[in-house]
This record gives structure tokens, sequence and C-alpha cells, in this order.
């Protein structure tokens, strides 16, 4: 037995990051066990930080947001390899790591290698390859994110057949790619590959992408998708893949169709880090999906056992993993002020065009029988939207129609994860709709769309009434 701590955290992701420091900042000792040689977790090593910075480089390189000004054929770098985009992705991932590293060690936090498993509920082994050592803890914190998801018919390669943590590893970029999963990973970097040229074809087995986006936004994303030749094939499921001697890949769906690529990426969704931690030692148990159940205050079973961020399922972002893992840290030393309302949580969706929303869709508002009302502003008729030459893009509004307070908001197009936090903090604040019109924003720019989209949604509710 070497150390007592107040708070172990296992994982150095968004969550466990957030939570050690809170720890800290409340002057008890953390220790934070991480089983990857650097800190950063899923996020900063092969999630969030690597498919952001790739997409940043797959704009810039392509030319693809200039394209509608100088032409189809503007071309920043002519024949872009995977080589120039991890070259980029790996300077971000190494800044980014050393970010956090230090915030750690300024925090006195201290990062413990290895593999961390449960002997009871107040001690945690940690196993590397210098061999195991128990410490002691009053509180613990499961922090230990996900990973993607496998099939026994699907055998990942990773050349010709990869999941989301090998894309960057490809050694050249694919002719054709098959993207098999339409939830945001799969359609990400199908945006991305499609816009570097590559002829993507994208199966889902639900009738439709992102199943938990807005229709009308999803609809015009699928507009983009097919106008970058991507090839969609919805409602059709993969039952198994084949690496073929001629070094091609064939997606067999359960149609029967068959489907051929260079290149395929399964992207199905993922699965908890929870196989090593032994989780009987506590008496918890996670779900088929790898998931820990835990109660609103992100408490286990187990009462001095804590679990946050991806390990316990939806959203699974690291926006939200962060604020879990406060949250979570608060109240393992009892602290219940922290509060965090899930209604105001926004999504980010970095598809070519972004995407990003707040609040309630028109379906689920139709569900609910609320009566509602909707403006939309065209980037195209605002003048940042000519400037940026993105004039596809729309922000859509949905107000309450008797008394006008903001309901969601839609946004697609360009700088659409930025722009939606102006109507996230109206609609944290309570605001109505009016806010926009009485509000003077900077011209020119995008923040322009809410004004526009308030007053197209005042004249529907009048010219109705
Ligand atoms: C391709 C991709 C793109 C994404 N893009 C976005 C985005 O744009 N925006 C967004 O908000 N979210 C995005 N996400 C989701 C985001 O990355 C996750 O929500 C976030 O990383 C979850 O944080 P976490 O702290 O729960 O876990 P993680 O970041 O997964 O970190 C967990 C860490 O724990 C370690 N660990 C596991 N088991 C043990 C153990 N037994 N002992 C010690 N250490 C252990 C793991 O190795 C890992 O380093 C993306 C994810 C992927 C895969
Ligand atoms: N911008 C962001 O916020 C961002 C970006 C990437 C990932 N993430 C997070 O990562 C997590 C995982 O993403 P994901 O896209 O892997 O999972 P997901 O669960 O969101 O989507 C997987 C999709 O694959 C489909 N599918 C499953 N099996 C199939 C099969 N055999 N054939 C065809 N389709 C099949 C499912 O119907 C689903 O739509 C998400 O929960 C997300 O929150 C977030």
């Amino acid at each position: 037995m070497s150390s007592v701590y107040d708070l172990i955290v296992i994982g150095s992701g968004p969550a466990g990051q957030r939570a050690a420091i809170h720890g800290a900042k409340l002057g008890k000792r953390v220790a934070l066990v991480e089983n990857r040689e650097v800190v950063g977790g899923a996020c900063i090593n092969t999630g969030t930080i690597p498919s952001k910075t790739m997409r940043e480089a797959v704009l810039h390189l392509s030319g693809y947001n200039y394209r509608s000004i100088y032409g189809m054929n503007y071309r920043v770098k002519e024949r872009i390899t995977m080589a120039d985009l991890a070259f980029r992705v790996q300077h971000v991932i190494k800044t980014e790591i050393d970010v956090t590293q230090a915030q750690l060690s300024r925090n006195n936090i201290e990062v413990l290698t290895g593999s961390a498993s449960f002997e009871d509920p107040t001690h945690v082994r940690v196993s590397n390859s210098r061999g195991t050592t128990v410490y002691e803890a009053a509180a613990t914190l499961i922090a230990t994110g996900t990973k993607p998801a496998t099939s026994p018919k699907v055998p990942i390669n990773g050349t010709t057949i990869i999941n989301s943590d090998l894309v960057l590893d490809l050694k050249t970029l694919p002719k054709t790619m098959i993207i098999v999963g339409g939830g945001v990973i799969g359609v990400e970097y199908t945006c991305m590959f499609a816009a570097l040229g590559v002829r993507c074809t994208l199966i889902e087995r639900r009738p439709r992408l992102l199943e938990f986006a807005d229709q009308e936004i999803v609809e015009s994303l699928s507009y983009h998708l097919r106008d970058s030749r991507v090839t969609m094939r919805l409602n059709e499921e993969v039952e198994s893949v084949e690496s073929m001697d001629d070094g091609t890949v064939v997606a067999n769906l359960e149609s029967k169709k068959k489907v051929t690529g260079d290149t395929l990426l399964y992207a199905v969704g993922r699965q908890g880090n929870v196989d090593e931690l032994n989780l009987p030692a506590i008496g918890v148990e996670a779900d088929n999906r790898g998931r820990i159940p835990v109660d609103k205050d992100f408490r286990t079973k187990c009462p001095n056992i804590f679990a946050a961020g991806d390990v316990i399922g939806f959203p699974s972002l690291a926006s939200v993993s962060m604020e879990q893992g406060r949250v979570a840290s608060a109240r393992a030393f009892g602290d219940e002020t922290i509060l965090s309302n899930p209604s105001y949580y926004p999504y980010g969706i970095y598809t070519i065009p972004e995407i990003s929303f707040i609040g309630k869709t028109e379906e689920q508002l139709t569900e609910e029988d609320v009566p509602y009302e909707v403006g939309v502003a065209y980037y195209r008729e605002i003048a940042r939207g000519q400037i940026r030459g993105d004039t596809t893009g729309r922000l859509k509004l949905i107000f309450h129609r008797e008394n006008h307070s903001l309901l969601g908001v839609h946004i697609i197009g360009e700088g659409a994860s930025e722009l939606l936090h102006i109507g996230q903090a109206v609609m944290a604040l309570g605001g109505t709709i009016e806010y926009f019109v009485d509000t003077v924003f900077n011209y020119p720019t995008l923040a322009e769309c809410y004004k526009v989209a308030a007053f197209n949604g005042l004249n529907r509710v009048s010219k109705l009434d």
C-alpha cells in the first residue's frame, strides 16, 4: 500500500481531467490513472481533436469553401496525401497533450500510468510493465470512455478495413470508400473524404442519417452529400465484410446487395471501456454496450464510486463529458451547489457543411403538441455569407407561437457550432425571439441570421394570426 487519495480518477479524457481538476481546486489529494502513454483520452488522441483537425486540413488544402467563388477546380494543393493531413493532426495532438499535462501538473494532480482495476470499493490496483501497486481512495471516478464497437464479421486489418481510431494511419488516400454507419462519426468522415474527391458509399441501417437531428437539416445535409457524389444506402444493414484477393473490400448487405470499395470504415457505435475494471469487486454491472448506470449525481450503485463521460452513454460528447466530470467530482465531496441543465447542452456536428443545434426539433414539438412557429434565415441573404462564400447555409429558430420563447435553434452552414452559442444564451436566460429583433449585431457577421430569422418568424405569426 503506497498512497492514500481523496479521489482517484480512472481515465484522462475530458471527463477525467475536469473531475481531477475540480477535486484539486477543492484542496483534495487527487490521482489520475491513464493506461495510454499520454494523457488526453480518446478525445485528444484518436477522436475529437484528430477528426476536427483533419477536417480543417481538408477544407484548407482542398479549397472546398472557396469553390463557389473561384470555381469548382480551385485547390490550395493539387495532390493531397494522407501525410499532408496527418502532419497537421499530429502537431495539434502534441500541443493539446502538452497543454493538458501542464494543467494537471499545475494543479498537483499525480498522473499514474497503468491500467486501473478495483480490488474493493476503496482500493484501486494500477498495473503497468513495472508491476502492480494498490492505492487507497475515499472516492473513485470511472471515466474510462469507449472504444469502437467490433464485429467478428468485420475483420479490421488497419489497411483496407479500418475503424475511426485508424483513419489517420491510412498510408494513401483511397479512390473509393465504403462507410458503414450513418451516425456522427460515419457522416463526418464521409464528408471529409468526399471533399477530397474520394467516391464514398455510406451505408446506414436506419431510414435516415443522424436520427437525433432536425429532419429538415438532415435533408439539407443529404443534398450536400449527394452533390459531393456520395451514394447513400439507407435502410440497409451490413452483415459482413470481406477482403478480396485484388486488394479491394466487399460489404455484404442483409438485402444481398454487395458494395465494393478500396477501403471500408466501420463506424457503427462504441463500446464502454469496462472489461479491465473488475466491476464485480464493487458490485457494479455494465450493460451489453459497456455502459455503467449512474444516478443524477453520477453515483454508481456503490456509494463512493462515480462514473462520467462516454462510459455512462448518451450523449457521449467531449463537451458534456467535461461537465459530467466536474459535477461528479463536486458530488463526491458533498458539494450540491454546482448544477447543470442538460436542456441547454448544444450539439456540434462537423460535417461539411457544419451542423449545430440546441433545444427541441420540429418533430419533437409536433409529438408533444406544442404550438410553435419557425423563422428561417439563409446565409445567401446575409452579407457575411456572401463574403465567406457560403451561400447554402441556413439558420432556423423555433419558438412558441404564444409567448415567443425560444425552443430550438438549428443551423447548417460554416461556423454553425460557434454561431449557435448566441441562441444558447438566449434560451438559457429564458429569452424570447424579440431579443434578436431589438439587438444590434456587428455587421457584416453571420450573427445577423438571428435577426433575419426572428423577423421572418414574427412575420409568419402575424400573417397567420
Ligand atoms: C472520431 C470521433 C470524433 C469525435 N468528435 C467529437 C466532437 O467533435 N465533439 C464532441 O463533443 N465529442 C466528439 N467525440 C466524442 C468525444 O471524443 C468523447 O465524448 C470524449 O472523448 C469522452 O471523454 P471521456 O473522458 O469520457 O473518455 P475518453 O476521452 O475516451 O478517455 C478515456 C481514457 O481512459 C483510458 N482508460 C480506459 N480504461 C482504463 C483503465 N482501466 N485504466 C486506466 N485508463 C483507462 C482510455 O485509454 C482513455 O485514454 C468524438 C469521438 C470520436 C471517436
Ligand atoms: N461532433 C460530435 O459531437 C461527434 C463526432 C463524432 C463522434 N461523436 C460521438 O461518438 C459516438 C459514436 O459515434 P458513431 O457514429 O460511431 O455511433 P452512433 O451510434 O452515433 O452511430 C452508429 C450508426 O451506425 C448504424 N449501424 C449500426 N450497425 C450497422 C450496420 N451493421 N450496418 C449499417 N449501419 C449500422 C446505426 O444505425 C447508427 O446510425 C456518438 O455517440 C457521438 O456522440 C460525436
